[in-house]
């Protein structure tokens, strides 16, 4: 199933139609019913020769500007031209888990230390020393001013080909997340919601999502859903986002509205067993019924052992979301944090008073 880009999203093989839209466009149906382990390890292996290559041929071109404020080391560490994509366990969207379970110190699920990361493309230094501790049970909002790094600093964690981390070190699960590929990375759980979800014509929404499913249960020693059962699972997920069972059968994302894309892409983090769901502004685009429909569905998910990592601008989403820890990220780092209330701060007064009270 290489899927085309659909599954590979989920599974590492819909990542060439996220990320390379224009040469993915046309993934047919077919291709879809495939072998996916064939397309999860064709595209595997193509990215580790791109990334041989690109390795060496950055390690030159990569000159992080001389203006810059951070202790990035200019070597290119890896390649991150792998992508992945998971989601996190959905007992059930209607419920989030008690706050006492919650409330409870979780392990380390992600640690973050000093990342820095350049565009692969070009060598601009965009992430600066990012360090970031993620615990089961918690949920992580980032903010900051546009273009200060906070989807760059997702992507590089799910491993977007656009990026090259030049040093610093991120661990997922007590394991070093660079040396995964992006399927792997999915296949541990980690998720990533597109701020700006793709179209995949020719695969069905059904498909995409069963098989995004399938290939996340295989990881986990699961049996597969057949289409029936998968329907059964599926309709409830559907029910709780208000959407209309005929998604499913269009394509991919294709024709949605943006607030439509935007339930589309918690649809697939409720149909994925994931651990840690990084949700790029889900709630842009979204009219205020949709809104607390999403937000509704991201708590449902919720359980003490996963964790969210939410990029937003808006205080909106967090007065659905409750965030643990509220982080400010500023050129490339993160220079501030606090809990909600410094996302209330923010929408009072604004960056300039944050920057007064520091
Ligand atoms: N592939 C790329 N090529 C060139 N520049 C890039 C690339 N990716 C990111 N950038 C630049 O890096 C900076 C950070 O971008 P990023 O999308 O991470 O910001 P952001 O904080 O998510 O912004 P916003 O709030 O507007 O979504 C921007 O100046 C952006 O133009």
């Amino acid at each position: 199933m290489a899927a085309t880009g659909a599954v590979v999203s989920v599974t590492g093989v819909c990542w060439e139609a996220c990320f390379q839209p224009q040469r993915n466009r046309r993934v047919s149906a077919t291709k879809l019913q495939s072998s996916s382990a064939d397309a999860v390890v064709g595209f595997s292996r193509k990215c580790r020769v791109e990334g041989a290559t690109l390795m060496s041929s950055c390690s030159s071109a990569v000159k992080p500007s001389s203006s810059s404020v951070s202790s990035c080391s200019s070597k290119p560490q890896q390649h991150h031209g792998r992508r992945g994509r998971a989601f996190a366990t959905m007992a059930t969207m209607a419920e989030s888990p008690v706050a006492s379970e919650l409330e409870k110190v979780g392990d380390v699920l992600l640690e973050v230390r000093g990342l820095c990361a350049v565009v692969e493309a070009t060598g601009k230094e965009i992430l600066r020393g990012v360090d970031l501790t993620v615990r089961q049970g918690e949920v992580h909002a980032i903010m900051g001013k546009n273009g200060s790094g906070k989807s760059t600093l997702s992507k590089v964690l799910v491993g977007h080909p656009d990026y090259l981390v030049t040093s610093g070190t991120a661990t997922y699960k007590g394991e070093n997340l660079f040396d995964k590929e992006p399927e792997e990375r999915s296949h541990a759980g980690l998720f990533l919601s597109f701020q700006s979800p793709v179209e995949i014509p020719g695969v069905s929404n059904m498909d995409f999502l069963r098989m995004a499913c399938n290939a996340r249960r295989s990881s986990l020693g699961l049996p597969e859903f057949g289409p029936l059962e998968f329907y059964g699972f599926l309709s409830p997920k559907l029910a709780a986002l208000n959407m209309d069972p005929s998604f499913l059968d269009r394509n991919v994302n294709e024709g949605f509205s943006g607030g439509e894309k935007k339930r589309n892409e918690i649809l697939q983090l409720a149909v994925l067993e994931a651990d840690m769901a990084i949700l790029d502004e889900i709630d842009s685009g979204l009219d205020v019924d949709a809104l607390r429909d999403v937000a509704a569905a991201v708590n449902g998910l919720r359980k003490s052992d996963n964790a969210v990592l939410m990029i937003t601008h808006y205080q909106r989403l967090l007065d659905y979301i409750k965030p643990t820890y509220v982080h400010i990220m500023e050129a490339g780092r993160i220079v501030k944090t606090g809990d909600s209330s410094l996302a209330l701060q923010l929408e009072a007064g604004g960056y300039e008073a944050l920057k007064e009270s520091a």
